[in-house]
């Protein structure tokens, strides 16, 4: 390991065995990624982008917002798979849990240095390392400003390259801001596909900006913008619903079963409440139902 890193500060290479397969990427989220064209033209696009730069000038900064179980995980997860070859095994991918690694908000202090030495250690053993924070709306207001100096530009410090790092973050916050254009939309007859993320970015910048008790309020990193780019996943529809069911059955051997996958898709809750468009729980209790159903 010290050698290692020895090796990596000087060289300023250390892409640990960073294996991008970029196609594989854009394939992946092409086929197994339902309803989310926004999403996929973003992450396709800055992923793709950000691995072909040997010398990126900043680190990929990408913040996933949307309703429950509409894909958020399922996509880092594609993105550590096409970069390390496995999805969540790797050495260079590391995810935080907010309940687990930072549970309790009189310890912000405590928080902010550990994960500021932790990410440094990381990225001095590997600067290609993948960072991945799961449910930032129960993180500790502050804690995260640790790495604000870590997300912009400049960095390159005591040797270690901090600008090849990827952080993805991931947050609920901002979904009623989505939903409530994916309604508007369908209201208007609009096709899902014409939402552009242009008219979502903004919001949801605010959204989670002013939203209390959680883990980018009033943080810097949002007045900095820092986050290269907001990614919003829409509320998915009946169809796509069906379309996980499809999925999990063909896993199970049961391809033929069309009969189950409709009996999923109509056993779900649909919201608003009058015209019942959007799965509440997206695809998450998809294989449970399938259970039940086969
Ligand atoms: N848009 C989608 N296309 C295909 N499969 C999906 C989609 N959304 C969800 N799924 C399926 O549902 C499961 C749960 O989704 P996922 O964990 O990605 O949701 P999430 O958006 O991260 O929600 P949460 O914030 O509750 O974790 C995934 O493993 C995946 O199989």
């Amino acid at each position: 390991f010290e050698m290692k890193s020895i090796f990596c500060s000087i060289s300023d290479s250390c892409d640990c065995d960073f294996k991008p397969d970029k196609k594989g990427l854009e394939w992946d989220l092409y086929k197994n990624l339902y309803g989310q064209h926004m999403a996929q033209d973003i992450v396709s696009e800055a992923v793709v982008n950000f691995l072909q730069n040997e010398n990126p000038d900043r680190p990929l900064v990408l913040s996933f917002h949307g309703a429950s179980g509409t894909g958020k995980s399922l996509v880092s997860s594609m993105i550590g798979r096409h970069i390390y070859g496995t999805a969540m095994g790797s050495p260079y991918i590391h995810q935080f849990i907010p309940t687990l690694h930072f549970p309790l908000a009189d310890r912000v202090q405590q928080y902010r240095s550990d994960l500021k030495h932790w990410v440094e250690r990381n990225l001095t053993a590997c600067a290609r390392s993948i960072f991945i924070f799961d449910e930032m709306e129960k993180m500790p207001p502050g804690v995260i400003d640790a790495l604000e100096p870590h997300l912009g530009p400049f960095h390159v410090l005591f040797q270690t390259n901090y600008r090849k790092a990827i952080y993805i973050f991931i947050s609920t916050v901002g979904q009623e801001v989505i939903n409530k254009v994916a309604l508007e939309s369908r209201q208007a007859g609009r096709d899902r596909e014409d939402i552009l993320p242009k008219e979502l970015e903004d919001s949801i910048a605010n959204a989670v900006y002013n939203k209390k008790n959680s883990g980018f309020y009033h943080s810097r990193i949002i007045t900095e913008k820092l986050i290269t780019r907001f990614v919003p996943f829409l509320p998915l529809l009946r169809r796509h619903v069906e379309r996980c069911a499809q999925r999990e059955l063909c896993q199970r051997g049961e391809c033929q079963r069309a009969d189950v996958a409709s009996s999923v898709g109509g056993a779900m809750t649909y919201t608003p409440n009058d015209s019942q468009y959007f799965s509440s729980t997206g695809c998450k209790l998809v294989p449970a139902k399938v259970n039940l159903f086969l």
